[in-house]
């Protein structure tokens, strides 16, 4: 438990931290398992949040799959190994992260918060726990409010790319001059899976005009819009709907690439071989996800995607999500090679839970469990997780 004074704290700290409040009596006001903070989460949320954020595509198997496959893998523990100390830290893109942690984009942070600003909230937890945020297209408040919030810690922006090229364009630019550290291109949604909990309510958010501010702030967007029917919400949904998505191809990369110079990852990339595209074509790193089952459903679990991925890049950085629960989870995903490791419904929990503070509780719980099973395994770098670390679990988990 001890540690030299100018270090900096362990993650494994907020453990102690609990334990010590016990101590006065002071109970954790936050859930400190999955079970228990989806359970309050949906009692936080209103119904039709709640459904939209836990679902996902079809029967929901491949989402559920996401999480089962992680059961499947079993750290092998290492003793005398001298594990008092661990570095969880990582380079990705010329920085240093104190952490290989990352907040997936959610698009609908906004409604996630009581206060409908869930994006400056997750923002300002990024800042706290130097975990970075990929700040979703689809937000209350437009980039230029939510960058600042980041303080020192890098965000990154996420393009849902539009029909329109000009308004492409406008949003990369305003990202960079905003401050965004890169670019992440989400591919698989370009077009929305079946969901039954939705189509079962008709509920859409941004349909319903949620999430929409990076759109309604950029003057690309504006010249979209119906003549004499700007102020019509209605308007405003059946724009959006009419210019969300682009089914990118190859041919569209080179454009892509050539919008910035800033690193460009793609997301939800599963085949070895769209990997190697990827990276041929001047893609900075690829992000392996099925976007937590919410697009396909009977697809692989992404973590079975990961392996093969990694090997295909040849030390691109691979950033990974989808199914992610646990700091057990997080430590998995590392072994099987991914660089970083993103959260998606987890973190928008905690946010309906208790803004800031619930989003800042389970990026250190996630963190603390990781750095705590290294410690206990004799893991104590991320460049001791490598496939060696992991053996297959015969038949468990579904
Ligand atoms: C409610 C919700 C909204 C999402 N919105 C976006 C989005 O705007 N852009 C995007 O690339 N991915 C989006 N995703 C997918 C996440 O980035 C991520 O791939 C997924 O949540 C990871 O799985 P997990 O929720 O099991 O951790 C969304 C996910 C959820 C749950
Ligand atoms: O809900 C999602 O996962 C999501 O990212 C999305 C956003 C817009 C249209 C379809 C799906």
């Amino acid at each position: 438990m001890s540690h030299p004074a100018d270090a900096p704290q362990p993650y494994s700290d907020y453990q102690n931290e609990i334990y010590l409040n016990g101590l006065f009596g002071i109970a954790p006001e936050h859930p400190m398992s999955f079970a228990e903070l989806a359970e309050r989460a949906r009692h936080a949320m209103p119904p039709g949040v709640w459904s939209y954020v836990a679902g996902g595509a079809g029967d929901e198997s491949t989402q559920d799959a996401n999480s089962a496959a992680f059961a499947r893998w079993g750290l092998v523990p290492r003793m005398l190994v001298g594990a008092e100390r661990r570095d969880l830290s990582v380079d990705l893109f010329g920085r240093t992260l104190p952490s290989p942690l990352f907040m997936a984009p959610v698009g609908v942070l906004g409604i996630c918060a009581r206060d409908g600003h869930g994006d400056l909230a997750t923002a300002r937890a990024a800042a706290r726990t130097g975990v970075p945020m990929v700040a979703s297209t689809l937000s209350a408040d437009p980039m230029e409010a939510v960058a600042p919030e980041f303080g020192d810690t890098p965000g990154y922006f996420q393009l849902y790319t539009p029909t329109d090229r000009a308004l492409a364009e406008s949003l990369v630019h305003r990202a960079e001059k905003a401050g965004f550290a890169g670019i992440v291109v989400t591919l698989d949604t370009w077009i929305s899976g079946w969901r039954p909990r939705d189509l079962a309510t008709a509920n859409f958010p941004q349909l319903r005009g949620h999430c929409l501010a990076n759109y309604t702030s950029d003057p690309a967007f504006r010249t979209l819009r119906t003549p004499g029917r700007e102020e019509d919400p209605g308007d405003l949904a059946l724009t959006w709907a009419r210019i969300f998505g682009k089914p990118l191809t190859w041919d569209d990369l080179p454009w892509l690439r050539s919008l910035t110079t800033l690193p460009l990852i793609l997301k939800g990339i599963c085949h070895p071989d769209d990997a190697r595209r990827a990276k041929d074509l001047g893609a900075d790193g690829v992000y392996v996800s099925n976007h937590g089952g919410r697009q396909a459903n009977g697809g692989l679990p992404a973590l079975d995607a990961l392996p093969e991925v990694v090997d295909a890049v040849d030390g691109l950085p691979v950033l990974f999500d989808s199914g992610v629960r646990s700091g057990a989870d997080v430590v998995k995903a590392l072994a099987l090679g991914a660089t970083a490791v993103g959260v998606g419904r987890p973190y928008a929990y905690g946010l309906a839970l208790d803004g800031t503070d619930g989003v800042v509780h389970v990026l250190r719980s996630l963190l603390a469990e990781a750095d705590l099973v290294m410690a206990v395994d004799g893991y104590p770098a991320l460049a001791d997780l490598g496939p060696a670390a992991l053996r297959r679990v015969c038949c468990g988990g579904g």
